[in-house]
């Protein structure tokens, strides 16, 4: 992976010709988002899930959504034979950290070796990616920086972190962007969040458990995209740690939505992760320190109750 701080040229911003976007991950949650951050760009766009079926009435007309499972090494390189994208937003991934410990066989198809090809399909293609790791690569007691060493804190984690190693060794342009626990507003076909989880279980009157000993700086989706445009515009490469600036719990949260939404805040009952453990192991302290991002991308961010009050607008 070239790791140069560039611009215009690598960006393709030097001239006014739209450029071809592909995404990977357009029914997710961040795909979603980012489909929607797009309407006004004058680029032409490729969005691919393994099932676009979902989102074909609600994603904006210019976009060309395709059904592929990226684990297909042949398709993929026959999409990119075919397109040529100029840049390639990588956010398809298995996501749920307990189903990957417990397929880890699928986990290491779809997270690293489609990773890997997709990596190999942009170097040939000169595509600038966009992929998308996550905090779990980390299990540190402080807030981590993007030259720490990595301590995959469980499987979902280590896939993703191979997955990193696989992009440097292609040598395409590549900007991994490390994000953290991500909430925003739910769009029309799209999963939601742990936000919308809490609302959710509270209007039924479920009882929830909630963890009072993991602390996490939440990313709000928006502030996630705009970093993600500046990138497309900027053509910047390396590492980015994006994560908010306000560190809670996710009991601390819950009780946030519920009073927020005038929810009964009894039903949120707090937990250890020792009492209530999840397949995958999740780490106590993990926080994303974002210096580098505000520094080199002027990364900002919104504060989480506006963006709180936002999400359920
Ligand atoms: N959300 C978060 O809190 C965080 C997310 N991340 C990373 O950000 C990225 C985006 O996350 P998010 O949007 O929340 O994820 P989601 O789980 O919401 O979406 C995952 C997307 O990947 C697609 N997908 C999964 N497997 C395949 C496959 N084999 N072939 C094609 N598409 C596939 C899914 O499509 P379909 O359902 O049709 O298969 C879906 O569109 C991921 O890489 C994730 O690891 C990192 C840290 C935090
Ligand atoms: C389901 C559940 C979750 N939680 C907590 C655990 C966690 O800190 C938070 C969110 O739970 P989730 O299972 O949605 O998230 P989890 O899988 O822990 O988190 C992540 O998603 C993946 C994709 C990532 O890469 C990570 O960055 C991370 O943020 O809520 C509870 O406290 N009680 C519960 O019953």
């Amino acid at each position: 992976m070239k790791t140069n701080h560039t611009a215009e040229t690598a960006s393709g911003r030097n001239s006014d010709r739209p450029r071809k976007i592909l995404l990977t991950g357009a029914t997710g949650f961040v795909g979603r988002h980012l489909m929607e951050s797009w309407k006004q760009r004058n680029d032409k766009i490729f969005a691919i899930a393994t099932n676009t079926a979902p989102v074909k009435s609600v994603a904006p007309a210019y976009i060309t959504l395709l059904d592929m499972d990226i684990v297909d090494e042949m398709s993929v390189a026959i999409l990119f034979e075919k397109i040529q994208p100029d840049i390639v937003v990588h956010t398809a991934a298995m996501t749920k950290p307990n189903d990957c410990e417990q397929d880890k066989e699928s986990a290491f198809e779809t997270n690293t070796l489609a990773t890997k090809n997709i990596a190999e399909c942009c170097k040939k293609f000169n595509s600038q990616l966009v992929f998308l790791s996550t905090d779990m690569i980390f299990d540190h007691p402080f807030a981590s920086s993007e030259s720490d060493d990595k301590k995959p804190v469980n499987y979902y984690g280590e896939t993703k972190a191979l997955a990193e190693e696989e992009i440097a060794r292609s040598g395409c342009r590549a900007a991994i962007l490390r994000i953290i626990l991500v909430y925003g507003k739910l769009l029309k076909a799209s999963r939601g969040t742990f936000l919308h989880w809490v609302k959710d279980s509270l209007e039924q009157d479920k009882e929830i458990f909630v963890y009072t000993d993991q602390h996490r700086n939440t990313l709000y989706v928006n502030d996630l995209c705009a970093m993600i445009n500046h990138i497309l515009d900027h053509g910047n490469t390396g590492f980015y740690h994006l994560a908010g600036e306000e560190i809670f719990t996710p009991y601390e949260i819950a009780v946030k939505v519920a009073e927020h939404l005038h929810l009964d805040t009894r039903l949120i009952h707090p937990v250890t992760s020792g009492q209530r453990p999840e397949i995958a192991r999740r780490a106590a302290y993990s926080v994303l320190n974002t210096h580098k991002a505000k520094k080199e991308l002027g990364f900002v961010t919104t504060p989480f109750d506006v963006a709180l009050r936002e999400s359920f607008d």
